[in-house]
C-alpha cells in the first residue's frame, strides 16, 4: 500500500500557507509520499484561501486537499477573538477529521498526521486510528518554549499575566514581561486560556513537534526545548526545526500576474535607490484606528526617509473584518491633508495588500517596520532586511522581546500604556533604522542571519537534517 502523510493546518493563510510548504518539502525529499491535506472550512473568510489552494492543486497535483464540511457554530458558542471561534470550529470538526482520516487509510497505510499546533483536539483521533500524531508549529522556538512551559508557569501562580507586573523566567529565552505574554492568554477566565492550555499539555505527548525556524537563529532555546527543560515534569517529543518555510513567489509572475496596484508597487520600487526604502506592512489580520493611522503618517514625513506602506481601513465589528472583505480605504480620508501630495517623490501607499516577499527581497528595500507575525520575520530575514518590531496581537509582543533583546535583528518600537504610538516614536525608530549604529549594528546580524539560514538549507544543513530524518522515522516505521 502507498504511504502517506496527512496535514491537517488551521484555516488562517498564515498557518494554511507554512503547513502547504511543509508538505511541498517533504515530496520534494520524498517524492513517494502522498500528501493530503484536510482544509477546514470556518465560517468566516471561507473564500479567502480558495484561490490559494487551487493554485497549489494546479502546480503541485501530489498533494491532495481534502474540504471538510463547513461548520456552522451553535448560537450558544460565544466566542470573544479569532483564536477562539478557531478552536471552536476545530472542536466541531473532530468527526469529520476521523471520516477524512478512515477514508484515506481505505486507500494508504497512513504514516503521521501532522497538525497545526491549536489542534490538540484532534490528538485524540489519531490515536483511536492509530496513526502517529504530529505537531507544526508556525511560530519561533522562542514562543513555543512558552507554551511547552505554561503548565509549569501556571502553577507557580494563581494570577493572570495581565495582573502580574513581573518578568516571567522561561527557559532558553529572555526574561519576558508578563503583559508580553501571548495575548489571548493573559487571561485565566477566558476561554482561549483553557482551550491554549490543552495545546501545551497535548504537543509534548506527541511523536515529534516540528517547527519553522533554524537553528542558528534561536540556538538557545532550540537545546532548551530538545534537552527537555521547558516541560521538567514528563518526556518532550523530539523537535525538528525544519525551516525557514517561506511561501515560493516567482518575482516575475507577481507582476505579471497582479497587475494594477501590485506592479506598480514593484515598479516604484525599481525607481528608489538601493535600501533607502522602509516598507511597513502589518500581517493579514493588522488594522490601525484613524488616530494611529495619522500617526505613523505625521512621523514617516517627518523622517524624512522614503517609504512603502501598506494602509488598510481601522477594524469594525465584533470580530474586525477580514481584509479580503473590506472595502478599499480611501485614503484621502484616513491620512492628513496633503500628506501623498507632500511625500509623493519619496513615498508611495499601497491600499489593502502588498506582495511582501516580492517587496522584502527587493534591492531599494532597506528596512521593514513589521507587526511581528512568525512568517513576516522568516521572510525578513531570508532577505537580510532589518527590521522594527511593532506588535499588535497573537504572540507578537513576545516575539518583539525575542528579536529585539535575544536574536538582535529589530528595533523595539515603544507604545504607551493604552497601545498608542506616537508620531515622534515612528519618526525616531525609523531614523534610528535606516541611519544610526544600533540600526547598523542590527542590518548587520541580519545579514550573518540570512547566510545562516541558506546554509541550514544547504548540503549538511541543520534543517536538512532534519527534515531527512523526520521522513526516514515514516518510511521505515
Ligand atoms: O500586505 C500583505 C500582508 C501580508 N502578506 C503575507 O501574509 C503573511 C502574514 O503572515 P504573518 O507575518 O505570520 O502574520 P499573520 O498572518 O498575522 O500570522 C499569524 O500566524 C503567525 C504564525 O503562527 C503568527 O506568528 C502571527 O502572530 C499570527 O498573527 C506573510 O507571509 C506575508 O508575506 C502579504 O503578502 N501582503
Amino acid at each position: 500500500m502507498e504511504k502517506a502523510v496527512v496535514l491537517y493546518p488551521t484555516p488562517p493563510i498564515g498557518h494554511l500557507r507554512a503547513m502547504v510548504e511543509l508538505g511541498k518539502l517533504i515530496l520534494a525529499h520524498q517524492p513517494s509520499l502522498s500528501v493530503h491535506v484536510l482544509i477546514a472550512t470556518p465560517p468566516y473568510q471561507a473564500e479567502a484561501t480558495a484561490p490559494y489552494i487551487a493554485a497549489v492543486s494546479n502546480s503541485v497535483p501530489s498533494m491532495t486537499f481534502h474540504r471538510l464540511p463547513e461548520i456552522t457554530l451553535p448560537p450558544s458558542s460565544n466566542v470573544a477573538n479569532h483564536e477562539e471561534l478557531t478552536f471552536e470550529v476545530l472542536h466541531h470538526n473532530n468527526p469529520y477529521v476521523h471520516e477524512a482520516l478512515v477514508s484515506i487509510s481505505n486507500k494508504y497505510k497512513i504514516k503521521a498526521l501532522v497538525m497545526d499546533f491549536f489542534i490538540s483536539v484532534a490528538f485524540q483521533v489519531a490515536t483511536e486510528l492509530n496513526i502517529r500524531p504530529y505537531y507544526f508549529y508556525t511560530g519561533a522556538a522562542g514562543s513555543l518554549a512558552f507554551f511547552l512551559y505554561l503548565p509549569t508557569l501556571h502553577k507557580q501562580t494563581t494570577k493572570s499575566f495581565k495582573d502580574m507586573d513581573v518578568l516571567v523566567d522561561i527557559p532558553g529565552v529572555p526574561p519576558i514581561p508578563a503583559r508580553d505574554m501571548v495575548k489571548p492568554l493573559l487571561d485565566r477566565s477566558q476561554k482561549a486560556y483553557g482551550f491554549f492550555f490543552d495545546c501545551s499539555i497535548t504537543t509534548p505527548k506527541s511523536a515529534g513537534i516540528i517547527t519553522n525556524t533554524f537553528e542558528a537563529l534561536e540556538p538557545r532555546v532550540v537545546k532548551a526545548i530538545s534537552d527537555g527543560l521547558c516541560v521538567p515534569d514528563a518526556p518532550t517529543a523530539p523537535l525538528y526545526c525544519i525551516g525557514p518555510l517561506i511561501a515560493s513567489v516567482d518575482e516575475k509572475k507577481t507582476r505579471d500576474a497582479s497587475g494594477g496596484r501590485v506592479a506598480e508597487c514593484l515598479t516604484w520600487l525599481d525607481s528608489q535607490p538601493s535600501k533607502s526604502v522602509v516598507f511597513l506592512c502589518f500581517g493579514s489580520l493588522g488594522l490601525f484606528s484613524k488616530e494611529q493611522l495619522r500617526e505613523i503618517a505625521t512621523g514617516l514625513e517627518r523622517s524624512g526617509q522614503r517609504f512603502l506602506w501598506v494602509v488598510r481601513n481601522p477594524p469594525s465589528g465584533h470580530l474586525g473584518v477580514a481584509i479580503s472583505e473590506q472595502q478599499e480605504p480611501d485614503l484621502n480620508v484616513l491620512l492628513p491633508e496633503g500628506f501623498l501630495e507632500r511625500t509623493k517623490d519619496r513615498g508611495l501607499v499601497v491600499k489593502s495588500w502588498a506582495p511582501q516577499v516580492a517587496v522584502l527581497n527587493h534591492d531599494s528595500v532597506g528596512g521593514f517596520v513589521t507587526h511581528c507575525g512568525w512568517n513576516s520575520v522568516l521572510e525578513s530575514v531570508t532577505a537580510g532586511v532589518p527590521m522594527v518590531a511593532w506588535p499588535l496581537y497573537a504572540e507578537q509582543r513576545f516575539n518583539r522581546v525575542l528579536l529585539a533583546e535575544e536574536m538582535k535583528i529589530a528595533l523595539p518600537m515603544v507604545e504607551s500604556e493604552n497601545g498608542f504610538v506616537s508620531s515622534v516614536e515612528v519618526e525616531k525608530r525609523v531614523r534610528e533604522l535606516m541611519e544610526s549604529k544600533e540600526g547598523k549594528s542590527i542590518r548587520e546580524q541580519i545579514a550573518a542571519m540570512k547566510e545562516a539560514a541558506k546554509a541550514a538549507w544547504g548540503e549538511g544543513g541543520s534543517s536538512r537534517v532534519a527534515l531527512a530524518k523526520l521522513v526516514e522515522s515514516w518510511m521505515h516505521a
